[in-house]
């Protein structure tokens, strides 16, 4: 009963996305373990039509449910994608697992117990507070006896694991009796904006525990509703937290033991034998790549609108560091674009983003209209896509996370990495963080947003005086990251302008990483280019900076930007969600 509360909890504190209904026919299923896969290929799975689901079998021995996870184990962030069948009453959204003989009531034992609940069912959006409790116990001797004894037994990784469990609540624990409150917090509407709200949606009484718990479980972002097949969790958390995570998945029984579950990014295999290790939890890897295309491929053909978000018009105007100008054009520049230095005007153009028109920029409405052709893929649905995947390809992916990978996706079976570069997200969030001492992604970004790079950056107007109208160059191009901090004196006051050191590296690393996106695809011949990745969360001065100067030799540019498409990898390996139901059998949805 407590369990049916608390999956109801997770569900209604948030709103969820709906796709839309499917035929019935064609609803998201996975049978427990009974594909054969053995002679699966190594590219089979990105096969629409492929009949088997890449599913070792034997590794789901003692799974005893439908509930499927996939987990991007990424150099930062480890992303979580949960499905949670509709109707299947053996699985759950990550929560307390209470047939656990750890979670008996048992007063020695140290196990968790929800004991009480309000408000779980309430579907209002406005902000309410749903109240838990859970028991802290110490293990009963009895536990060592049932048969999930490893599950239970105090070995040196349960002590450790208790060690932690006491280290993340400030109370001592009684541990005769301890009583550590969690509530559950159910946000407004929508939470899709762009970045993770870990520690708003479940919290766990500060008084008592620190932020690890509560930041670590919270759920990313709303989930999705697969209307009349289930619902899709998402949960994010950095990467060196795994151990903790691990700790606490098992702690809490969040995945049920022996359980295999899908697994990519590099994480997958650094940490296989720590997951099986600390939480019993078998991992089936995926190659992280494939698995990103395979993710693609299938919010492509499911997600509507939210799945792939670029809100129309919003990153209109504003400033233009790298404006195309053709030769032609340049040639009648005047010097009007000088350095700061030399006209404050301009300076104060690059200051106010807002204020700024598109023709101030060097930007002309018919290159705008030439340019503007980034995609928006709200038609993106399978009852009536304006494109489908079919008449995406070919195209690039840029999946911008600690590093880049550039892939060219020529078909949904085949693909290859053409290029990458180490300047990705961590080489933002890295260099931010070290120079302005800013602690998020969200913190450096908004220091971005406020920020003026030309403090910092050495434009071309400052070698010149101007435009370099020769070579088509203009003054307000950067012809050099962070190259006016070769004078001592521009050092100390950027130092104490956090704002632009966040924007110049900002900018440093979105130029970079659109330089090397139109140069593949010039060189691949491709028109079509998605951006993706977790650096895109909440980014809009990436999606604006590439819209407007990438652009031009690309006829459309998608941008896949929201939770659903942040966890592409995670999707392409969480088979049980890709996997469909046809009266001819089993086939895989991407
Ligand atoms: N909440 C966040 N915490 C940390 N980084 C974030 C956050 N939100 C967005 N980011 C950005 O996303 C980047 C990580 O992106 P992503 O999760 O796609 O990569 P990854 O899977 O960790 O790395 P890789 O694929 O290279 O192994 C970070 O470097 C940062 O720029
Ligand atoms: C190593 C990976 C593939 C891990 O996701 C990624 O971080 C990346 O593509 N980095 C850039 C490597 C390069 O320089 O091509």
């Amino acid at each position: 009963m407590d369990e049916v509360i608390m999956r109801c909890s997770i569900k209604s504190r948030l709103s969820p996305l709906i796709l839309p209904d499917s035929n019935s026919e064609k609803g998201l299923y996975l049978e427990n373990a009974i594909e054969n896969h053995n002679s699966h290929p190594d590219n089979a799975f990105l096969k629409s039509d492929y009949p088997l689901s890449p599913i070792n079998p034997a590794a789901w021995k003692g799974a005893s449910s439908r509930a499927r996870f996939g987990l991007d184990i990424g150099g930062t962030l480890c992303k979580v994608v949960f499905f949670e069948p509709l109707d299947d009453l053996d699985s759950r959204a990550p929560g307390i697992e209470s047939s656990s003989p750890c979670f008996s009531s048992d007063k020695n034992g140290l196990g968790v117990e929800m004991i009480d609940q309000e408000n779980s069912l309430s579907m209002s959006n406005s902000l309410t507070e749903c109240c838990c409790s859970l028991k802290l116990h110490s293990f009963s001797p009895r536990m060592k006896e049932s048969n999930e004894e490893a599950f239970c037994t105090a070995s040196p990784i349960e002590y450790r694991k208790r060690f932690l469990m006491k280290q993340a609540c400030t109370n001592s624990v009684d541990e005769s009796e301890s009583v550590l409150n969690i509530n559950f917090i159910k946000e407004p509407a929508s939470r899709n904006d762009g970045y993770f709200h870990g520690t708003t949606e479940l919290s766990i009484d500060p008084a008592k525990c620190s932020n690890n718990v509560r930041k670590l479980w919270a759920s990313s972002h709303d989930p999705v509703i697969l209307s009349g097949r289930g619902t899709l969790y998402f949960k994010c958390f950095e990467t060196w937290r795994i151990d903790e995570f691990l700790f606490l998945t098992k702690e809490h029984a969040l995945v049920t033991t022996r359980r295999a579950l899908g697994a990519t990014g590099g994480g997958a295999r650094k940490f296989s034998s720590k997951f099986l290790e600390i939480a019993g939890l078998e991992l089936n890897r995926f190659d992280e790549l494939k698995s990103l295309v395979r993710g693609i491929g299938f919010l492509m053909k499911y997600a509507q609108h939210e799945s792939f978000e670029y809100p129309q018009g919003s990153f209109q105007g504003g400033l233009i560091q790298r404006p195309f100008k053709s030769l032609e054009d340049s040639s009648n520049d005047s010097d009007e674009t000088l350095s700061e230095e030399e006209n404050p005007d301009s300076a104060n153009q690059f200051r106010d983003l807002d204020a700024i028109s598109e023709n101030q920029t060097g930007l002309k409405e018919c290159d705008k209209t030439k340019i503007g052709g980034a995609f928006f893929c709200h038609d993106l649905n399978r009852n009536g896509p304006s494109h489908d995947a079919q008449t995406l390809y070919p195209y690039l992916i840029v999946n911008i996370g600690s590093g880049v990978s550039i892939l060219l996706v020529e078909s949904p079976e085949q693909f290859k990495r053409v290029g990458g570069t180490s300047l990705g997200g961590s080489t933002f969030l890295g260099l931010t963080s070290a120079l302005t001492g800013c602690t998020s992604f969200k913190e450096a970004v908004d220091l971005a947003a406020t920020g003026d790079s030309t403090e910092i950056d050495m434009l071309v107007g400052d070698i010149y005086g101007g435009d370099y109208s020769e070579m088509g160059l203009a003054a307000t191009t950067v012809a050099s990251s962070f190259g006016k901090l070769v004078q001592p004196s521009r050092r100390e006051t950027a130092m104490q302008s956090p704002q632009h050191l966040a924007k110049a590296t900002l900018l440093m690393i979105t130029n970079n990483i659109g330089s090397l996106a139109k140069l593949h695809a010039q060189a691949t011949g491709v028109e079509h280019v998605l951006f993706t990745g977790s650096f895109m969360h909440g980014n809009k001065y990436f999606v604006h900076f590439i819209e407007t100067w990438i652009c031009r030799d690309i006829t459309e540019i998608l941008f896949s930007s929201s939770c659903a498409s942040a966890s592409n990898k995670a999707f392409g390996c969480c088979h049980g969600i890709l996997v469909q139901r046809t009266d001819k059998g089993h086939i895989l949805a991407a």
